[in-house]
């Protein structure tokens, strides 16, 4: 993995856009200033987490980019093109978009709801479905399932794929195995940077497990009431880098991987 922050850690040229954040500010009705003036490039085919404490702006920041939330000030550039141009469903057909608790349609099977953003561009293919189950490593049995039929993780892959169903280029992830038990949130963090690195993505992932974002990452931007207070690559945070708000939350993972340890070793 390159040392330097930004650069993608992908072997072949990305497929996936650049992000420009240029002073991008939210302030809301009541006055509160959620993202204050950020400004950062977010390299193609890189995969960038979005970490800080609750309340400090990440999911904002995140949703500027596909105009869920439209900045009060400032902007947001995918490949050099501001996302406030034209339509938005024409700006949000190039991003996948994966949220915790991934909103399936609970009346339609695992496949319909799989197939909704092609149906959207009115296409239907069976068998672009059946890549995407494979893609995100669920049987294609499953398809025909309804989504109260599937386990949380099961769900959550299910979103991935819907999320993937059009190609972006770019995707968005907020907390998107939060509700997880620890290994399937293991299994399923890996498998999307398996996917990224394969297919050259931008990924853009709020968390707020510190450990996922080192793991999965390879550039942490650590938010601090709406400013970005680091950005810097895992390995610098693990060499205690990027000041005091950064190394309070790696302290967290490293406390409990040295505690491990030390139980491996027979220490009580
Ligand atoms: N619709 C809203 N109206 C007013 N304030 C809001 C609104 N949405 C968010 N905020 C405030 O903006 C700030 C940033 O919220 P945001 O959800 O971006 O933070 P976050 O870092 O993603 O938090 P969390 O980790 O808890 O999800 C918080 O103070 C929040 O209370």
């Amino acid at each position: 993995m390159p040392e330097k922050s930004g650069q993608p850690r992908t072997g072949r040229s990305p497929s996936g856009p650049g992000v420009t954040f240029e002073r991008v500010t939210k302030r809301y009705a009541d006055g509160t200033v959620a993202v204050d003036a950020v400004s950062c490039e977010v390299t193609a085919g890189s995969f960038v987490a979005l970490v800080g404490a609750s309340g400090s702006g990440k999911s904002t920041l995140l949703k500027t980019v596909n105009r869920l939330i439209p900045p009060s000030d400032g902007r947001v550039l995918i490949d050099g093109v501001d996302v406030s141009e034209g339509p938005a469903w024409q700006v949000r057909r190039r991003i996948g978009y994966v949220f915790q608790n991934v909103g399936l349609f609970p009346h339609l099977s695992v496949a319909e709801n799989i197939a909704l953003p092609l149906r959207f561009e009115r296409r239907s293919d069976p068998a672009r479905v059946e890549a995407l189950l494979d893609t995100v490593e669920l049987p294609r049995a499953l398809g025909g399932r309804m989504p109260a039929e599937l386990s949380g993780g099961q769900r959550q892959r299910v979103g991935v794929a819907r999320a993937l169903a059009t190609d972006p280029g770019l995707l968005l992830m907020d907390e998107p195995f939060g509700a997880l038990d620890p290994v399937t949130r293991d299994t399923l963090g890996r498998a999307i940077a398996r996917l990224q690195r394969k297919r050259g993505l931008t990924v853009l992932m709020v968390t707020h497990d510190m450990a996922e974002a080192l793991l999965d990452a390879e550039r942490v931007l650590v938010m601090e009431g709406g400013r970005i207070a680091a950005d810097t690559t895992p390995a610098a945070l693990m060499r205690g880098e990027g000041g005091d708000t950064a190394q309070a939350l790696v302290a967290v993972p490293r406390a409990q991987a040295e505690r491990i340890a030390a139980l491996g070793r027979g220490a009580t």
